[in-house]
């Protein structure tokens, strides 16, 4: 998403208005506070209380004596016990309202026991909800409360000098969010949504819900409100309990305050949340979560948003703080300099060379992207001239090999010179000129992508370095234990293999395209570029970039070869650190040619030269496993000419080697028509990778993709697990002896599609590759699938749709 900038003089801006117009929720008719949660917890306090909270209903759930909610005070008992009912979704009373507590009724209690040291037990009810689902369960998981996950817009706004409240920080928002392109934003409903709530800076406390002010009254810090901790050295300011303000983040940076202006920029993106986000705000304080997050811990702000009786939105509004990145402002003004310098040079190079393609007669029918400007209209694209080559047939021989295959067996492939320099030329330091004020311009080594040690230079800006400060873990951990058998564990040469390999592939249907590789998995020789890809791969979309070089090394040692991540999913670098570390495990043994590594372009890269630098950057993160195995364009979300560039970009990357295969993501029939159309098409896509499940199987698109040799891949296999408790589907499991995930998994192969499923949960990540020992009849099929229906999961991400510039 593009940022958006306000660069103001220093001052208090519009904040006594904040200040009053908040005043007036909070003070009583006689003017004077009325601070019903006046309960005062430090920050480490509120967090060691959650964490501890998290553990106890982790490591003994049926233990737990008393069940802590650290959220909504507000609530009534009753509202609590209908809340829980809700989230356990079991009906009936669950709860006496003795076995709820929430934090805020704790008085400075930094454990999770009741007043007066009681020891109750849970409901018998209860203690089989506790026993039976994950907790906290994560946004998407399959837990009764997960049905009110919704993905909703976040604001992330980096400042250089940090907000005091969420209020300012609201306001900030308001200045800086432009909402003169709908576009810019990833849906509609995002931008009609944040345009009600920021247009007006003046309006915006009057949106928040009686909960949203609750949480801000406990938010907002005044003079007024200083509160003694009864300490010899007089009045020490302490917060009150407030979901996500950070103490000493806040108090840090301002006693540092410089006199430089206000800046700042503000990113619109998404995240998934509870509809209860209580779990997630947990979530977010726990150890799961990223670097990146846990600095900015405490700046996040949720803002509960009425915008009619009963109508609620939220929107996740943070902070980060430039100074803490130690951001270097004056760089990133002469990097941003630098970089328009640079794209001049690059179009004016592209114009000539153009030029001198266009006065050359052997090639004067290549499409000239330059030469189209917005008063050019695009001519619509004649059809291809040809039928393009089908993917070849699989042999049966191709996945007989399969039993005899040792893994020492095969020759090493002769190393590829082209390979080895393109790895080469992304080195972890790029030379850069930079100008500096009355020494001209100096050349400096400014290192890029991603590695294990956090250096990165984020995607899509090139704007700055930041090393993220190394932080000590909280030591709870709040993963489940690995529940993976022996044999997935790094073990000697080829075991881990050896399972999945020798129960045998007997697949039906198109399943039988499969072809296992010497290593693990099936590979499905049949990509139109000539390239095989295992037919099962891990998407690790929402994977925290911290957590996903473990998970990918976990997911190689279970057996997976296959990986989908996006520049949009910021864990590209973690990704392929994961294989690289995988390889080097066992060089001999651990190949890179049998790891298949894709990555997307997001929308805001689109157009030729945009993306031949997001190019640049992928490759950049794949250094350490030398070339990247696909790219797909995220989604058709631009335009012809944005759609176009991009193609030829990706075409050129090709024939330049360093990456092996290019293709699209959900893309329409339409989009793939005017794709197929290209009058400079040289490449038809790999895949398409689309939404897929028995409840969304989109035929006419799978056909045509079939048609045209292309492969479909499946994203969101598990339905994100909504209908994991489908009857049926579990009718046909417990047939098999398989869980309801392993079917969808099993279904999309049968299908001949290539499905990613996403898991944090290592056992889960075993479980869902544990699946090639059974086949599925045409009964079963018959009983799962939903022909015709159309089930997205997310309405709000679904670009196959997407017009056309002629449906416009
Ligand atoms: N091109 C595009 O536009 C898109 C691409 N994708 C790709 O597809 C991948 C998968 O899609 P995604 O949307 O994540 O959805 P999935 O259908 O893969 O579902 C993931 C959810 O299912 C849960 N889950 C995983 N395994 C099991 C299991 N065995 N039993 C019960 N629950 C399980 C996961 O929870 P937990 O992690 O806690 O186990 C997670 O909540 C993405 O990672 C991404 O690579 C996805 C969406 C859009
Ligand atoms: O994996 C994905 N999940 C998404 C949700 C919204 C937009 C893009 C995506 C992905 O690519």
């Amino acid at each position: 998403m593009d940022a958006f900038a306000y660069c103001s003089k220093y001052g208090k801006e519009n904040y006594d208005e904040y200040r009053r117009r908040y005043r007036l929720k909070t003070d009583d008719e006689n003017g004077s506070l009325k601070d019903r949660y006046d309960v005062e917890f430090e920050r480490k306090q509120a967090k060691d209380v959650i964490h501890v909270i998290t553990a106890t209903l982790k490591s003994k759930g049926l233990e737990t004596p008393f069940l802590i909610l650290p959220f909504r005070p507000s609530q009534s008992d009753q509202a609590l016990k209908d809340f829980l009912n809700l989230i356990f979704k079991q009906g009936g009373e669950l709860l006496d309202a003795d076995h709820i507590e929430t934090v805020a009724e704790q008085q400075n209690e930094a454990t999770a026991m009741p007043p007066g040291g009681q020891t109750n037990r849970l409901p018998k009810q209860l203690q089989q909800i506790l026993k039976n689902n994950v907790y906290p369960p994560s946004p998407t998981s399959t837990v009764a409360s997960s049905q009110y996950m919704q993905e909703i817009p976040k604001v992330t706004l980096r400042v250089n000098h940090p907000s005091r409240n969420p209020a300012e920080l609201l306001s900030r928002v308001s200045r800086t969010l432009k909402f003169d392109n709908p576009t810019l934003f990833y849906t509609r409903e995002d931008f009609l949504l944040l345009k009600r709530l920021f247009k007006n800076q003046d309006a915006i406390m009057d949106k928040l819900s009686p909960e949203g002010c609750r949480i801000m009254d406990n938010v907002c810090l005044y003079d007024e409100d200083l509160v003694s901790d009864g300490s010899s050295r007089g009045n020490h300011i302490r917060f009150k309990l407030a979901a996500g303000w950070s103490h000493d983040m806040t108090s840090q940076l301002s006693t540092k305050k410089s006199h430089a202006p206000d800046f700042f920029t503000a990113d619109v993106s998404r995240a998934s949340i509870d509809d209860y986000f209580i779990w997630a705000w947990m979530a977010s304080l726990g150890n799961e979560e990223t670097s990146i997050k846990k600095k900015t811990f405490g700046k996040t702000y949720i803002m509960e948003a009425q915008l009619a009786e009963g109508f609620k939105k939220w929107v996740i509004v943070e902070e980060q703080d430039f100074e803490r990145d130690k951001y270097d402002l004056e760089l990133e003004i002469k990097q941003e300099k630098l970089k328009t310098l640079e794209t001049k040079i690059q179009s004016a190079q592209k114009r000539a060379t153009t030029l001198m393609i266009k006065s050359s007669p052997a090639r004067n029918d290549l499409y000239d992207i330059t030469n189209h400007t917005d008063s050019q209209k695009v001519l619509p694209p004649p059809p291809p001239k040809k039928d393009y080559d089908k993917a070849p047939l699989p042999l049966e021989k191709d996945y007989n090999m399969s039993r005899n295959v040792s893994r020492g067996s095969r020759k090493a492939p002769p190393q590829d010179s082209a390979e080895v320099e393109s790895a080469r030329q992304y080195g972890e330091t790029v030379q850069m000129e930079i100008p500096v004020e009355g020494k001209g311009p100096i050349r400096a080594e400014i290192p890029v992508g991603g590695n294990s040690e956090g250096m990165y230079i984020p995607y899509g800006g090139v704007n700055y370095v930041a090393r993220l400060a190394h932080e000590q873990p909280i030591q709870i951990d709040y993963r489940e234990k690995s529940q993976s058998p022996k044999r997935y564990s790094r073990s000697p040469l080829g075991q881990q293999l050896v399972e999945p390999v020798s129960r045998g592939i007997s697949p039906v249907r198109d399943d039988k395209s499969a072809a296992p590789s010497r290593t693990s998995n099936v590979r499905h020789p049949c990509l139109n570029s000539g390239n095989s890809i295992p037919i099962l791969g891990f998407g690790v979309f929402q994977i925290p970039e911290n957590d996903t070089s473990s998970l990918v090394e976990k997911a190689l040692e279970v057996g997976y070869r296959h990986f989908d991540s996006a520049m949009d999913y910021e864990n590209e670098a973690g990704t392929c650190d994961g294989i690289a570390k995988w390889i080097a495990q066992d060089p001999i043994n651990n190949k890179r040619e049998d790891v298949f590594y894709t990555t997307k372009i997001f929308d805001h890269n689109q157009g030729y030269e945009k993306t031949k630098q997001a190019i640049k950057d992928c490759l950049a993160k794949a250094k350490p496993i030398g070339y990247i195995d696909m790219i797909l364009i995220h989604s058709p979300r631009t335009n012809y000419e944005k759609r176009h560039g991009s193609w030829i970009a990706l075409q050129e990357a090709v024939e330049e080697k360093g990456v092996r295969n290019i293709g699209v993501s959900n893309y329409g029939i339409k989009h793939l028509e005017e794709l197929l159309g290209y009058p400079d098409l040289k490449i038809v896509p790999a895949v398409n990778q689309v939404e897929l499940s028995p409840w969304l199987m989109r035929q006419e698109l799978v056909d045509y993709c079939k048609e045209k040799g292309i492969n479909v891949e499946a994203f969101s296999p598990l339905t994100r697990g909504f209908h994991l408790g489908d009857k049926d589907l579990n009718k046909v499991a417990s047939k098999h002896g398989k869980s309801a995930a392993q079917i969808l998994i099993k279904w999309s192969m049968t299908k001949g599609l290539i499905p990613l499923p996403k898991t944090v949960n290592e056992s889960r990540l075993a479980a869902n590759f544990d699946v090639f020992d059974f086949q599925l009849t045409d009964d079963d099929l018959k009983l799962i699938e939903h022909k015709g229906a159309y089930g997205i999961i997310s309405e709000r991400w679904d670009p196959s749709t997407y017009p056309l510039d002629s449906e416009k």
